[in-house]
This record gives C-alpha cells, sequence and structure tokens, in this order.
C-alpha cells in the first residue's frame, strides 16, 4: 500500500536525521518544507521534499492537500483514558465551591472512580476506553500514554492492564501502559497505609509484572496520597520487574518527588503546576523529561506548570492530557497545544514540539514516532485548509484535523462507520 500527500502547503517537524528529544532554545525551532510532498509505503514514511522534487512517484493514492498543513501526529504521553462512568456531578460540587481535596475527603474521586471501575465487566470497560480512543483518533492523536490506577485492589488493576492490552493489541494507535500502582489509598487501608504499600510491591507488582504489559510505572506523590518514602519503595520494587518510573509529582504540593524520579532515572516527571529551584536543578543532566498537562491546571483553575522556567532552562517539555474523569475530562491535544501557547507562554513552535516528538520520547517510543524522518511511522494530521501553522493554537476550541494516517492508513474521520482497529 502506497500514499502519495501533494501540494502540501507547510510540512512540519521534518528531520532528515532523526531526533529523538528537542531542549531549550531548539524547542523554539520547527523545522518545515513549503509547498512539499510525502510518500508513504505501508506504515512507513519513505521520501518528501519540495513538490518541485516530486516528478516521477506513483502511488495506489495521492491525496491533494493543496492549502493544508501535515504534520506528526499528536503523542499524549500521559492519560488515564481507561476509567468507567465519569464524575459529573463532582464537576458540579466544585462548581458549587467544594475543592478537588474535599471532594476525595469525602470518598469521592478517585476512591469513586475506583468503585465504579470494580462493579464494571471487563469487556464493558473495554468498550467505553476504546470509544473515548478512537474518538481522540478522529482529533489526531494516534499516540497514547494509557495508565492503570483506577483499580485500588490487585485483581481490578490487573483487569485494567488486561484491557489496556487488548486495546493496544486490537488498535492501529501506539499505546504506551503504564501500572499506576499507588494512585490514592482505599478506605480499608486509611489507618494501615504500611499494609497497602506491602500489597503493591509484594503482590501487585509481581503479578502485574507476570502480564507483560507494563514496562512504567507510576506513583501520585502527594500529600494525603504517597510520600517520598513510600513512592520510593514502589519505584524499588518496579525496579526489580525492570519498570521505569513515570511520576505524578508537584501537582498540588512539593515533596521531593521531582529529583527523587531522577535519582530513579524516570523517563518523565508530569504535572508540575508547583515548581522550585531545586527541581529544575535536579532535571539539568537527567534524562528525565518534564510534562505540563494544561488541561488539568484548567479544569481545576490551580497554577499552570511554569514551562518558561523550564525551557529557558534549557529542559525539554512535553505536553500532555492527562485525560481523566476528576481533574481533566478531555483528551483533545488540539486544545493542550493551544493553551500551552495562551497559558504556558510556549510558542507555537515550542508547543508543537512539546506535543509531538517530546511526546513521544516522554513514552520511550521517539525514535519511531513524533517527526516527519524517512523510516518512521507514517502517523500523520493533514489539516483542513489553513494560512499558517499558528492557526492551530490561535483557533482555540476549533477542530483543525481533516484526514489522519495512522499506522500508514489514511482515514475519514468524518465517517462514523470508520474503524481504527487491526
Ligand atoms: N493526580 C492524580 N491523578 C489524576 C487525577 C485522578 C482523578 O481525579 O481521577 C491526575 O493526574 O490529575
Ligand atoms: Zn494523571
Amino acid at each position: 500500500m502506497s500514499i502519495l500527500i501533494t501540494n502540501i502547503k507547510q510540512l512540519l517537524q521534518v528531520h532528515d536525521n532523526n531526533v529523538l528529544v528537542v531542549k531549550g532554545k531548539d524547542m523554539k525551532s520547527l523545522p518545515i518544507i513549503e509547498n512539499a510532498y510525502l510518500y508513504i509505503e505501508h506504515d512507513t514514511i519513505i521520501e518528501y521534499g519540495e513538490m518541485k522534487h516530486c516528478e516521477g512517484i506513483e502511488a495506489e493514492t495521492t491525496v491533494d492537500a493543496t492549502g493544508k498543513i501535515v504534520l506528526p501526529s499528536w503523542c499524549d504521553s500521559h492519560t488515564h483514558m481507561v476509567y468507567a462512568g465519569n464524575r459529573t456531578l463532582e464537576f458540579v460540587d466544585r462548581i458549587n465551591g467544594l475543592s478537588y481535596a474535599e471532594i476525595a475527603n469525602r470518598g469521592g474521586g478517585i476512591l469513586n472512580s475506583a468503585k465504579v471501575l470494580q462493579e464494571t465487566s471487563e469487556d464493558d470497560l473495554y468498550e467505553q476506553s476504546i470509544q473515548r480512543m478512537e474518538a481522540l483518533i478522529r482529533m489526531g492523536t494516534c499516540a497514547f500514554e494509557i495508565k492503570t490506577g483506577y483499580g485500588l485492589t490487585v485483581d481490578a488493576e490487573l483487569k485494567m492492564l488486561r484491557v489496556i492490552k487488548r486495546i493496544k493489541q486490537e488498535s492501529l494507535a501506539k499505546i504506551t501502559p503504564t501500572l499506576l500502582a499507588a494512585h490514592a489509598i482505599p478506605e480499608a487501608f486509611r489507618a494501615k497505609k504500611e499494609d497497602y504499600i506491602k500489597q503493591i510491591t509484594e503482590e501487585l507488582i509481581p503479578k502485574a509484572s507476570k502480564l507483560n504489559v507494563a514496562h512504567y510505572i507510576d506513583v501520585f506523590c502527594e500529600e494525603g496520597y504517597f510520600d517520598i518514602a513510600d513512592t520510593e519503595a514502589v519505584l524499588k520494587a518496579g525496579a526489580k520487574h525492570q519498570m521505569r518510573p513515570k511520576l505524578h509529582v508537584n501537582q498540588f504540593n512539593i515533596l521531593g518527588g521531582v529529583a527523587l524520579g531522577a535519582k530513579y532515572n524516570a523517563l518523565s516527571v508530569d504535572h508540575l503546576e508547583e515548581l522550585n529551584d531545586a527541581d529544575v536543578k535536579a532535571l539539568k543532566g537527567s534524562d528525565t523529561i518534564p510534562v505540563a498537562l494544561p488541561g488539568c491546571s484548567y479544569f481545576l483553575s490551580i497554577p499552570y506548570t511554569p514551562a518558561r522556567q523550564l525551557i529557558d532552562a534549557g529542559l525539554p517539555l512535553a505536553i500532555a492530557t492527562d485525560y481523566n474523569p476528576g481533574s481533566a475530562p478531555s483528551g483533545n491535544m488540539n486544545f493542550i497545544v493551544g493553551a500551552a501557547c495562551v497559558k504556558l507562554k510556549m510558542t507555537p513552535e515550542e508547543a508543537i514540539n512539546a506535543a509531538t516528538v517530546n511526546g513521544a520520547y516522554a513514552m520511550g517510543i521517539s525514535n519511531m514516532y513524533g517527526s516527519i524522518t524517512r523510516g518512521k511511522k507514517a502517523n500523520l494530521i493533514i489539516t483542513k485548509p489553513l494560512h499558517h501553522y499558528n492557526e492551530i493554537p490561535y483557533a482555540f476550541a476549533h477542530d483543525p484535523v481533516d484526514q489522519v494516517i495512522i499506522n500508514g492508513q489514511l482515514k475519514n474521520i468524518k465517517n462514523p462507520e470508520e474503524n481504527f482497529r487491526i
């Protein structure tokens, strides 16, 4: 199967030499080819260049992209999209004045989602989740990290892992599973957190490892959830099973999770709505990428991650949705790219780098995803006609996506019958 895209107004994120991550000042640069073509065979980017060099290329399918922009599809490196039900009642409670912490203390929040998930069948959970994901593919995301963490029992966490495994096997999207082993303390363990940590380290992690689905491990390192000692215990147990950390840190309070993540060679440290100089120092010289989640800041009305401080310190930054029923019930990366510009004061180039190649890095897949490079996977967005790529973040809440190519397959996203499964 071969596809030739012609007359592309702007082909974005073009790197002849493969790029794994973009840091600091380099994030301001977004290599583009104006009036370009792109040629794909099977699932792979084979060739690209200026239209004047396109002669002689024949393909089974030709797409005329006159007036349109082509870019690598979004790479969303932080989601909790496998969940059951919703938390719309808590949304209204928050509008009426309750805080996220107050709702959690009343047994709402993560505990509420866990109760519903425990009562939901595996097939139902799979269907709810894959339908959420397919809606997002239509919005231009073709690579997703998916976390467990709404199980809160060994059985329910393993159920989540099996659902993620099935999505990974059956979807055309690229899936990176993460075991969010310590997300909240179940009611039954309130007075004996040590026993819950023991259950996680001695039972959940070994059993999860046997399923061979998740190679990343996550902890919600936060006041009222898991402190530094708990987090370290979970990371040590994960390391015994070759699970690399991807951590929730600094969402409401700074506990030292960033330095701990860097010490354990975390792939990413995510949230960082709160940040201090020691955190920035800990990240410098590490291979750990910070990840900002502006949808969560928007929805909870909490501070936005100080992206400028991170980028201006020479660090890389990724942006992701945090798609979940409690703090970010939207998985739309187009909105996240816009919010990164408006609220995090990132330039469009920085935001697009953060949502493509750096998002791929934060999932450990940037060798094959996140840029237009010969030999990389053909996961692409073809936009509607736009004047310039700046229009993607500028026209906030618009949907710029016209067509997607996922794993080398051209999809008509407007057709409700379109299929994104293998
Ligand atoms: N902060 C921890 N976990 C999720 C929210 C979970 C929830 O409220 O359901 C997050 O990343 O924001
Ligand atoms: Zn999260």
